[in-house]
């Protein structure tokens, strides 16, 4: 058995705008997922995955996912339950060139799903790393990443950036542009989350920034503009020093930026009423910026505050489901080892 886990991201600055090759810094944060791997006799792939919002489901298919067997649930809802888990297995063959490797595999999460915190990207990256490792071959943490990303595209209908699979798959601040990816050194930023307990669909929000972008000139250019406050945000960055706690001034300026692009993204279309409430309590309670994250129309905010006031806020405020601080995670993808809990074989062995 093979254990490994890979964390969520909050987007510092540029999410969409990456889509279309402007610069991007998504951070890693330390709130992970965690995939379990057995080999099968057989080349049958076996999913349990109990955080799923079908009430957890067990789910066993041999070739194709879409022949998935008898299940109580449409095969679409399968499809989008598994696509991920079923992308990395895939990647993972090919890699090891075991067409026919069988698995079972179990997904846990603290990541909310659709909330904009790369739940997707941390279940490809930790399944695709405990899948290979489990076929006995290492792939670096950038070919992890390089796999991961194709296995989001291929699920996300090529609707996808490199920023949420590096980040998951490297740790820390990343900075992605087009296919240059790479770390970038930040200090410990104070991160909160609020979560409205809703989620949003990447692919429609995506679809909807391109069909803007091609239509208006001027959402071509608030894409762009969304990219200068990147460029704005990074140079601040790469004169603060890691090693110490933000300076006051840093997180006021990165603030600012922050509630620059979430006014760029509502622009687009992405932000949602919740989130907006959610951005301005933050506001309200002092915090330096707050902007959505991810891709929108429902999920998470993050906002700069090194204080309590705006978790308390934001608790207080009824569009907000749940509220917490989010550290930097500086580990991307890693191997676990197995818990007894990974090993007690419990299943619901039914769809509910
Ligand atoms: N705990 C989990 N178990 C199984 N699949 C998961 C889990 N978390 C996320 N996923 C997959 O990721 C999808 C959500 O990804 P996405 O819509 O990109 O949102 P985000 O990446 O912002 O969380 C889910 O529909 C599911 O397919
Ligand atoms: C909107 C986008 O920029 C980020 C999506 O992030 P998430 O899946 O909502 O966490 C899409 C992408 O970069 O693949
Ligand atoms: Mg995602």
């Amino acid at each position: 058995m093979t254990v490994s886990s890979a964390p969520g991201k909050v987007y510092l600055f540029g999410e969409h705008a990456v889509v279309y090759g402007e610069p991007a810094v998504p951070c890693a944060i330390e709130r992970r997922a965690t995939v379990t791997v057995d080999a099968r006799e057989d080349d049958h792939i076996r999913v349990e995955a109990r955080d799923l919002s079908l009430d957890g489901f067990t789910v066993e298919y041999a070739d194709d996912i879409e022949d998935r067997p008898d299940v109580d649930v449409p095969a679409g809802i399968v499809a989008a339950g598994v696509g991920y888990v079923d992308a990395a297995v895939e990647q993972a063959r090919d890699a090891a060139d075991a067409p026919a490797a069988g698995f079972d595999i179990r997904v846990e999460s603290e990541i909310p799903l659709g909330a904009g915190l790369g739940s997707s990207a941390a279940v490809v990256v930790a399944g695709l790393d405990a899948a290979t490792l489990k076929l006995g071959v290492e792939l670096a943490p950038e070919e992890l990443a390089e796999r991961a990303y194709r296995a989001e595209y291929d699920v996300q209908d090529g609707q996808a950036s490199r920023a949420d699979t590096f980040c998951s798959a490297m740790g820390g601040a990343v900075r992605v542009e087009g296919d240059d990816c790479r770390r970038i050194d930040a200090p410990n930023l104070p991160f909160v989350v609020g979560f409205d307990g809703g989620a949003g669909d990447t692919g429609e929000l995506v679809a909807g920034v391109r069909s803007l972008r091609e239509e208006y000139g001027f959402a071509a250019d608030t894409v762009e503009s969304i990219g200068d406050i990147v460029m704005e945000g990074e140079s601040l960055l790469a004169a603060a020093d890691p090693a110490s706690d933000p300076e006051p001034e840093l997180l006021a300026e990165l603030g600012r930026l922050m509630d620059f692009d979430h006014g760029l993204l509502e622009a687009l279309g992405v932000s949602s009423r919740t989130l907006d409430n959610m951005v301005w309590a933050a506001r309200e309670a002092g915090a330096h910026g707050a902007k959505l994250t991810g891709a929108g129309g429902g999920g998470c905010i993050v906002a700069l505050d090194e204080t309590p006031e705006t978790r308390t806020a934001l608790r207080y405020t009824a569009e907000c489901r749940d509220a917490f601080r989010a550290e930097l995670d500086r580990e991307g993808v890693r191997a676990e080892r197995p818990t007894t809990a990974a090993t007690d074989g419990s299943t619901n062995a039914e769809a509910k």
